[in-house]
């Protein structure tokens, strides 16, 4: 650990030149030094001269240092933005990713052509940090908006994410559709873990080191969850009713199959994300 003093700009340069002797992303450094400081891009901009006080520049450099080991810099900031929002995050939830902003923006659009108005009943299973079901009640304030999760402590940081973005939203712990088979639901959305244990070999060490395994894996090749989802929504669906599923890229065949099997009456699609990915299945429940 390096103790001499340093001015905001000298630590970052130390910070790039380690950061790229590991393969890692040099802009990494800023956001850490961003957290540390506890200012946004431009206040840092501002005090690029300024010196760093001893207590910032260790925690600053232990910040790196954690970050090298293998940490993704979400969670050490505890931050993450998704869809216009920022996110608290830690180990209990999965760090959201963008392509499950596309699950919310498509999700949005199909929802308004469907129905034609808010008033309506949106649930999200698996919600994680809540980035779904927040972002959904932040875009359509009138949505009536539950989020259930089988971890309680990823249940805990979606109730702070709620509670900090205003976001009325009923929370519910429990394993799938258990939670909510007491009412009938207009709208249901989930991002289950869908990974195959077989993927572990290929996936990026600090994923699986640090990202909860309970976000991550499924059996059945990853399939499970849909499996199941299909097979228990319809009987909580309204119609017209509007499914929609994140889904891993080599997935959207199995799931879209699941969704054809167990949903009568229903118009399955899988949709690309922006990558041209299969990304997303769609079930729109039709009579
Ligand atoms: C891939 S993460 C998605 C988190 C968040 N929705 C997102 O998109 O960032 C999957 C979430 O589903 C939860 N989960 C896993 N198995 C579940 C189950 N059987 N029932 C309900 N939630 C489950 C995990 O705890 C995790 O929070």
């Amino acid at each position: 650990m390096n103790n001499d003093s340093k001015r905001v700009f000298e630590a970052l340069d130390w910070a790039s030149s380690i950061l790229e002797e590991a393969n890692c992303e040099t802009r990494v450094g800023q956001l850490l030094m961003q957290y540390v400081l506890d200012v946004d891009y431009t206040h840092l901009v501002m005090a690029m001269q300024d010196e760093v006080a001893a207590a910032d520049l260790q925690k600053f450099e232990e910040a790196v240092h954690t970050h090298i080991g293998g940490m993704p810099v979400q969670y050490i900031t505890h931050h993450e933005e998704f869809y216009g929002r920022s996110f608290y995050v830690d180990e209990n939830v999965l760090i959201p990713r963008p392509e499950t902003e596309e699950l919310v923006h498509y999700s949005l659009q199909r929802m308004r052509k469907l129905f034609g108005h808010d008033d309506i009943q949106v649930a999200d299973i698996g919600t994680g940090s809540g980035a779904i079901a927040i972002s959904m009640k932040k875009e359509c304030a009138k949505l009536h908006v539950t989020a259930t999760d089988i971890s309680a402590a990823a249940l805990a940081v979606a109730k702070r994410n709620a509670e900090a973005l205003e976001a009325d939203i009923q929370f519910l712990e429990g394993d799938l559709t258990a939670p909510i088979a007491h009412q009938k639901w207009d709208v249901v959305l989930s991002n289950p873990p869908y990974i195959a244990q077989s993927e572990v070999a290929v996936m990026d060490d600090s994923v699986i080191k640090h990202e909860p395994h309970t976000a991550l894996f499924a059996e059945e090749d990853g399939l499970i969850l849909y499996r199941k989802l299909a097979e228990n929504l319809p009987a909580l669906m309204n119609r017209p009713g509007l499914i929609g599923v994140e889904i891993g890229y080599l997935q959207g065949n199995a799931v879209a199959g699941f969704f054809r099997q167990h949903v009568e009456h229903a118009k399955v699609e899988v949709v690309k994300d922006m990558f041209g990915q299969d990304r997303m299945v769609f079930c729109e429940l039709t009579k």
